[in-house]
């Protein structure tokens, strides 16, 4: 599909919208916000496939949360990413502890589920936590993202050890129909821009009130930084139209 037809499809959308997915195809860095009425945090945003130690580095001193990577729900499937919290609980079939560990109905306040999968270091990393051996993971798992949906034939196991230092993110089977966290929200803007669906997010910390950094302040920091900002409602908003519109 040509660049131009998706923007036409989406010339009744917003201008944020498109701006956000031309810096996506771009490989450059964006900000999402989730809601007020869910995490209210907002996360850098990235494509793994481009990732390099850089924006690793800017993701851990300037975000501050959690570096992982939000896989599309189609290719989780091929790459049998399990969820952490399915996995923990099949377990606690043989292990009493684990049963009384693992997450619950109801425990997140602000979701009916978390998006965790497993934590994992492409076997070409040493330790696994430098910058630079992390954004070979990400890139890594960019890449096997894209060899899944290929039909490639692609083997996890074959790349990738767990446990590890970049946490995969698994995003539901009914993306935003049935979710919308950053691990939806991301998935959702690759697909609409047509880039692989594996997207790194970093959830923004404010280092004076050791809370999640505030909606104003992380605006302001993407207006210093030129980053697009984005709330969920719009990327909700504007697939809906992208699906619709048969793009
Ligand atoms: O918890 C998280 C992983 O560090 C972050 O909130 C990230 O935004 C993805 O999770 P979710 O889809 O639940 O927002
Ligand atoms: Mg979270
Ligand atoms: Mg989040």
């Amino acid at each position: 599909m040509s660049e131009s037809t998706v923007y036409e499809c989406l010339k009744y959308g917003n201008e944020n919208i498109n701006r956000a997915l031309e810096a996506l195809r771009a490989g450059k860095m964006i900000q999402i916000y989730d809601s007020d009425s869910r995490e209210g945090e907002t996360d850098l945003v990235i494509p793994a496939k481009v990732v390099t130690y850089t924006d690793v580095k800017w993701m851990r001193k300037d975000a501050g949360g959690l570096i992982c990577v939000a896989v599309d729900p189609v290719a989780s499937k091929q790459l049998k990413l399990p969820f952490m919290a399915e996995l923990v609980r099949e377990a606690s079939k043989t292990s009493d502890s684990l049963g009384e560990v693992v997450e619950k109905d109801g425990d997140l306040k602000y979701d009916s589920h978390s998006s965790f999968s497993l934590w994992v270091n492409h076997r070409d990393t040493r330790t696994g936590i430098p910058d630079i051996e992390r954004a070979l993971t990400i890139r890594k798992i960019g890449e096997i993202t894209e060899g899944s949906l290929s039909g490639n034939g692609v083997r996890f196991g074959n790349e990738f050890r767990t446990p590890g230092h970049v946490a995969l993110l698994r995003a539901a089977e009914g993306l935003l129909d049935e979710r919308m966290g950053q691990t939806e929200l991301s998935v959702a803007l690759a697909r609409m821009a047509g880039i692989t669906p594996a997207m790194v997010v970093c959830e923004m910390l404010d280092d004076e009130s050791g809370k999640a950094l505030s909606k104003e302040k992380s605006k302001e920091y993407g207006k210093d930084h030129g980053l697009i900002f984005l709330e969920g409602q719009e990327i909700v908003e504007a697939y809906m139209l992208w699906t619709g519109a048969g793009c």
